[in-house]
């Protein structure tokens, strides 16, 4: 799990993004969410959602296929009626029960999974729309200053189905941001690249957003990018925030074992807390606070919490497993007294083999500790 910021120099497969430094800057809309309640279809897909968002901030929004994500962003837009709640902008009611601002007059930019772009209207065409109302002259020049920062403006007479999928991309940014929103909306916006290229637009979106200083709610299913991404990473889970915080907190701190387990797989000992304590085969874990007989859930991520003890101590384990990509071996350690075997992640070692005894300790610092349910 990459806990750093990404590296936001331009990548070979993808140099011909416009100046950095370029885009304009937007003032910053406040986004909040109230006991939202919306159904769609049939189905109630947010149940009183809140979170709000200071103005500038990139919030990432995470969680499983059909948790509400796309619903949220969409109701913020003003493309989706809410049932009960309310969401403003900076401090305007945009959604109530029976008050939905059409998304025009709410002062965003949107920017869909699939960019949704105009096929008959040319590239400038389709950034001068949602600028109309500055008058043709002003609309021009806007457009190609938003073209040109994303590397487009000589491609300005093409058409969208002449353009690769990664220059789509950024003609969907363009139009998104030429009208200077404060607030963006991007749905799952790389999710149709490939790996190779989505890297380098990532980084390269990452700069336009952060240049135009608006707020923005980006819509993911991956962590990564979410912790890349996001200033603040939401997870949502049924149509409710499960948590929301920084990178750091929603990683390092979860919530509970379910938010823990949607950022890396992790290897779980259930035990019984004595004297403040969870006793585990690979030694004590503080668990103050917790009453003595206090059922547990000692839980390691295979990076940082677990690894091969190579100064002969720690506990007797058996390697029984092991997976070796991109220079990374995924280790499964079968551990007396524990049922389930230990996952850890390690550089790739050739000496390291299924059948091999080893030693295994823990970091107790980045070990957690979640009541049982
Ligand atoms: N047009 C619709 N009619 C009926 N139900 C819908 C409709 N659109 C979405 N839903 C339901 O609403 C729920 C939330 O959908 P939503 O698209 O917000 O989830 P999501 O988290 O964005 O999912 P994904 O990651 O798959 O895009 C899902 O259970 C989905 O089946």
């Amino acid at each position: 799990m990459t806990q750093s910021k990404l590296e936001t120099r331009p990548a070979k497969s993808d140099v011909n993004w416009g100046p950095r430094g370029t885009t304009g800057i937007s003032f910053a809309a406040a986004l909040e969410f109230q006991d939202v309640e919306c159904n769609v279809g049939n189905s109630h897909v947010l149940h009183k959602t809140s979170f709000e968002t200071a103005p500038g901030e990139i919030l990432c929004l995470l969680g499983e296929s059909g948790s509400g994500k796309s619903t949220i962003l969409r109701a913020a837009a003003g493309l989706q009626e809410i049932d009960d709640g309310r969401i403003l902008i900076n401090k305007r009611v945009m959604s109530a029960k029976g008050v939905t601002v059409p998304p025009d007059k709410r002062g965003i930019g949107l920017m869909f999974q699939d960019f949704a772009l105009f096929p008959h209207l040319s590239i400038l065409q389709n950034v001068e729309y949602g600028l109309k109302s500055l008058g043709r002259e002003e609309a021009r020049k806007q457009a190609l200053h938003a073209l040109k920062r994303v590397g487009l403006d000589r491609r300005a007479d093409d058409y969208p189905s002449q353009l690769s999928g990664g220059q789509q991309q950024r003609l969907a940014l363009a139009r998104s941001i030429a009208p200077k929103p404060g607030l963006l909306l991007l749905d799952e916006p790389f999710s149709s690249l490939d790996a190779r290229l989505r890297e380098s637009v990532r980084a390269e979106t990452l700069a336009v957003l952060r240049e135009t200083q608006a707020t923005c709610i980006l819509v993911t299913h991956d962590p990564e990018e979410a912790m890349i991404f996001g200033d603040k990473v939401a997870l949502l889970r049924d149509g409710q925030i499960a948590q929301i915080g920084t990178s750091d907190e929603i990683y390092n701190q979860p919530k509970d074992l379910d938010v823990a387990r949607f950022f890396s797989p992790i290897s779980e000992i259930p035990t019984i807390v004595h004297n403040g304590v969870a006793t585990t085969p690979f030694g004590n874990v503080d668990a103050a606070g917790r009453a003595d007989g206090t059922r547990v859930i000692v839980a390691m991520r295979p990076i940082g919490a677990v690894y091969i003890d190579t100064s002969g101590k720690g506990t007797p384990g058996r390697i029984v497993a092991k997976r070796d990509a991109l220079g990374v071996d995924t280790l499964e350690v079968a551990v007396a007294g524990i049922d389930n075997t230990i996952r850890l992640r390690q550089p790739t070692n050739v000496n390291i083999r299924p059948g091999l005894d080893v030693n295994i300790a823990i970091n107790p610092e980045h070990v957690l500790v979640f009541d049982a349910i």
